[in-house]
């Protein structure tokens, strides 16, 4: 079964057509404003009338306030992405609201994290695993942060999912061995600089997934 993968914090004409060509099953733009990669509704919906149908978009969002995911939703999302502490109810409020899948970020340390995921169940669409980042981090996701993938080994996951958080095209075919992952996402290993996409690491890293 071939690695799905998603391109994520995508600002550019340039990684958007890089990530399209590579065969990128899902596109993320992040409304997030402390992140180097924050877009607005209006510069992502230009982004987003770049690509086919069969591409996914996904918007990602950290505890957003409901008018700023209504103005993200209507450029033309797929799947929302919460990446706080956004509740089942929250989720499955969304779901609902929009009628397009709802992707839950669980941020990992440690085996005990992993607990979180199930309350999730019948709540989200999608779980994507991603490195818990320091308490004082401005941003909880896309900074390059590894977790041991060794705790997903076994691990009964109660939702599809995807594997994030420190992947590039050089430690991603250990990353799927390991973890088993049917789907994995990138941002900040597919940048030359934080917020900078480097079209030549994302055709490399979609040509490691097409392995
Ligand atoms: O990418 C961001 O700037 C970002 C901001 C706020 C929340 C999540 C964000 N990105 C997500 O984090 C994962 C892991 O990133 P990385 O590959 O380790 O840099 C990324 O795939 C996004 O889904």
């Amino acid at each position: 079964m071939p690695v799905r993968t998603k391109i994520c914090g995508v600002t550019t004409n340039a990684a958007m057509d890089a990530a399209i060509a590579g065969g990128a099953a899902w596109i993320g733009f992040v409304f997030c404003a402390p992140s180097p990669r924050n877009i607005d509704s209006q510069a992502a919906a230009a982004l987003i009338a770049r690509a086919p149908n069969h591409v996914g978009k996904v918007g990602v969002f950290v505890d957003a306030e409901d008018g700023a995911i209504a103005a993200a939703v209507a450029a033309g999302l797929t799947a929302i992405q919460l990446h706080g502490k956004e509740s089942p109810e929250q989720a499955a409020s969304l779901g609902r609201r929009y009628g397009i899948e709802v992707w839950k970020a669980a941020p990992v340390r440690t085996r005990d994290d992993l607990a979180l995921v199930t309350r999730y169940r019948g709540a989200a669409d999608r779980i994507l695993y991603d490195a818990k980042a320091p308490a004082d981090a401005v941003i909880p996701g896309g900074q390059g942060l590894r977790f041991d993938w060794r705790l997903l080994e076994g691990f009964d996951h109660p939702l599809p999912w995807l594997l994030s958080g420190g992947l590039d095209a050089g430690n991603l075919r250990e990353a799927i061995g390991i973890t088993g992952a049917p789907a994995v996402d990138v941002s900040s290993g597919v940048e030359s600089a934080p917020g900078i996409k480097d079209v030549d690491k994302i055709a490399a890293f979609l040509k490691a997934a097409a392995q």
